[in-house]
């Protein structure tokens, strides 16, 4: 491979794994603009600002505090008929294939809308379809589903999450995820969910120490418990459970825009918990968690990484392996992904 520096169309032509992306977070603006015009057409007196003006692109200033409420009281109000779901998970899909991801696990939480009489099956049923005919049209991607649960859901809605993981396990639904205000629920009602889960194959992917008060020890270790495969943004947390994750070599699905820009870390790229974990045996996932929000591809998120931390071609190409050997998506997808970056590398090396 070439010591030239890495630029950003190599980033781009990587065959990356995408491990950590929200599919209503992964939404772009160009689409949720769409979606508004239709809305506003059939109905001129929305009440909903156009995403453009709502949500500027290049100019969104976030904290987690003020993130999760863009869902709740804008984003899911757009997507509110299983055809603006439908168009906007097309798009999700479309817009990772196009930057060059050969292999997206992307994660939902189940969600009813009862003024079209969308049931949360029906929700995930009209996503898998969208990523049946997705797989089903072209070669260069391949998507599974993970289904989230959420920190605010009570236990009878974590286990419905789970009866809708195992219910759609055959047609593409990998694992199941926690998410949602990392300052809100408590964690530990969730046990007899995700050991169901995990007892009838689901794998287990936790969002974990995403700020200082969820990255109190008791908190994690009872995440840990849970027996998780992969853990997401990993980012407060005491040194005995840092030890834990290392002993364990759990998959980490590292997210430098997001966590920057949300200011869930301190400083910026170059300080960010990469930098550390990078040194550890645990694999590591860049991800991008909800590119409509922050608009940083995953490949320019390779391209940070490289930046930032003075990563060669050949960094990024074991970086990419590292990803796809934390895939749940099974072993025929893990052999597809290591032939392609296989090729990939050998068609750098003919050039
Ligand atoms: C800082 N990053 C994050 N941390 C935790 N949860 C997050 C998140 N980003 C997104 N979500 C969760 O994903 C939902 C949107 O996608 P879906 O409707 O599920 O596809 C949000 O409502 C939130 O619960």
């Amino acid at each position: 491979m070439t010591a030239e520096p890495v630029s950003a169309s190599f980033c781009r032509a990587l065959p990356k794994v995408e491990l950590h992306a929200h599919l209503s977070g992964s939404i772009s603006r160009e689409t949720l603009h769409q979606i508004w015009r239709q809305k506003k057409n059939e109905e001129p007196n929305l009440p909903l600002e156009d995403p453009l003006i709502g949500m500027p692109p290049g100019k969104m200033q976030v904290d987690i505090v003020s993130f999760f409420p863009l869902f709740d009281k804008y984003i899911y109000s757009l997507l509110n008929t299983a055809s603006s779901i439908r168009s906007s998970t097309l798009s999700v899909l479309q817009d990772f294939a196009d930057d060059g991801v050969a292999c997206a696990e992307i994660r939902t939480t189940p969600r009813a809308v009862p003024s079209s009489n969308i049931t949360k099956d029906d929700y995930v049923s009209i996503v898998l379809d969208t990523f049946a005919a997705f797989n089903a049209e072209q070669d260069k991607m391949h998507a599974r589903l993970i289904l989230s649960i959420d920190r605010r859901n009570t236990l009878q809605e974590a286990e419905h999450v789970v009866d809708l993981a195992l219910k759609y396990a055959d047609k593409g639904v990998v694992g199941v995820d926690l998410c949602g205000n990392p300052l809100r629920g408590d964690v530990s009602l969730f046990a007899p969910a995700f050991s169901r889960a995990r007892r009838n194959g689901l794998a287990i992917t936790l969002h974990f120490g995403e700020v200082a008060e969820s990255g109190r020890t008791a908190e994690l270790e009872c995440l840990l418990s849970y027996q998780p495969a992969r853990i997401g943004h990993v980012i407060h947390m005491a040194e005995d459970v840092k030890k834990e994750i290392q002993r364990r070599r759990l998959g980490l699905e590292l997210c430098l825009s997001c966590n920057v820009l949300a200011k869930m870390t301190a400083g910026g790229i170059g300080e960010h918990h990469f930098g550390e974990w990078r040194r550890t045996e645990c694999p590591i996932a860049l991800s991008t968690d909800d590119v409509g929000i922050f608009e940083s591809s995953l490949s320019n998120e390779y391209y940070l990484a490289a930046k930032h931390f003075d990563l060669s071609k050949s960094d990024l190409v074991q970086l990419c392996k590292s990803a796809a050997s934390t895939i749940f998506g099974g072993e025929e997808e893990g052999t597809r992904l290591a032939k392609l970056l296989d090729a990939f590398v050998a068609s750098l090396s003919a050039q």
